[in-house]
């Protein structure tokens, strides 16, 4: 059996006497696209602050290819290879878009090359970012203030930043929220290269995206998985129909 890039066991997570996350188990495979969908206030996102060590779990396991998270600190589960965005906005507006993706490369590299001569690691970096830059379309807005951008393309750098440190498990929370269809489909088209051979555990609302992007999607209720499986499984399953689905894809039309 081959191990999951991402794998939960009976985690759980109570604020207080609170539960919110109620025994979640899932296993991720690499290159998977996997979406987690379900109600406001179903934890999603206390379910990423757990994954990415931004919460200590209450009880369960994390593991990122079969290495138990207990314990890390964001940073380091990120230099294992996980990278997350945020909903929120992320970017430092003033500088520009190249020093934005530069920054979070130098975090990145720093610390594996800090044996190169200051020299080759500068070229290295610019090499690098100049790359992610293409890789989200970003190229013609290089020097530009990252808080002149638009809304897509902040939130393209912001996919470009999560990227950047070369992550094979990239988590994004709502890529999409607040966008236009026409802007929808553009960040879509990014993430679907971007993310080509990685692994991809995103929340989103927007079901359409859902649809189009996952290969396998996850229903959170109340802090329950209550389905996991093919996109075309998961429509038609009734319990997700009644829970969520219904009114989710009736809010689309
Ligand atoms: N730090 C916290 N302390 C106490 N309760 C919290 C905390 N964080 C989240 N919660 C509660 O946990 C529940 C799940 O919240 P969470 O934000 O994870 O849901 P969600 O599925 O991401 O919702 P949405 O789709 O609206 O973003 C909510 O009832 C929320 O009030």
């Amino acid at each position: 059996m081959t191990t999951a890039a991402l794998e939960l066991r009976n985690l759980q997570k109570s604020f207080g006497k609170t539960e919110i996350i109620r025994g979640v188990n899932l296993a991720v495979g690499k290159s998977e696209r996997h979406a987690i969908i379900g109600p406001n206030g179903a934890g999603k996102s206390t379910l990423f602050n757990l994954i990415t060590g931004r919460f200590p779990q209450t009880a369960g396991e994390v593991l990122l290819h079969g290495q138990n998270l207990a314990g890390k600190a964001p940073f380091e589960i990120n230099r294992m290879g996980l990278s997350r965005s945020f909903q929120i906005t992320n970017i430092f507006p003033k500088m520009s878009v190249f020093e934005n993706v530069r920054c979070s490369l130098l975090w990145s590299m720093g610390y594996k090359y800090n044996f190169w001569s200051m020299v080759g690691r500068s070229r290295a970096l610019t090499e690098g970012a100049e790359q992610i830059l293409e890789q989200i379309n970003l190229t013609n807005r290089r020097d530009l203030p990252a808080g002149t951008l638009s809304y897509a393309e902040q939130r393209a750098l912001e996919i470009g930043i999560t990227i950047a440190g070369g992550a094979d498990v990239i988590m994004l929370d709502e890529p999409t929220a607040g966008m236009s269809h026409s802007e929808t489909d553009y960040i879509v088209e990014l993430i679907r290269t971007v993310t080509e051979g990685k692994t991809l555990i995103m929340v989103e609302h927007d079901m359409g995206v859902v649809f189009g992007l996952a290969d396998r999607i996850s229903v959170l209720v109340y802090g329950e998985l209550i389905a996991t499986g093919r996109p075309e499984d998961v429509r038609g399953d009734p319990k997700v129909q009644e829970a969520y689905l219904g009114a989710a894809l009736e809010a689309e039309h």
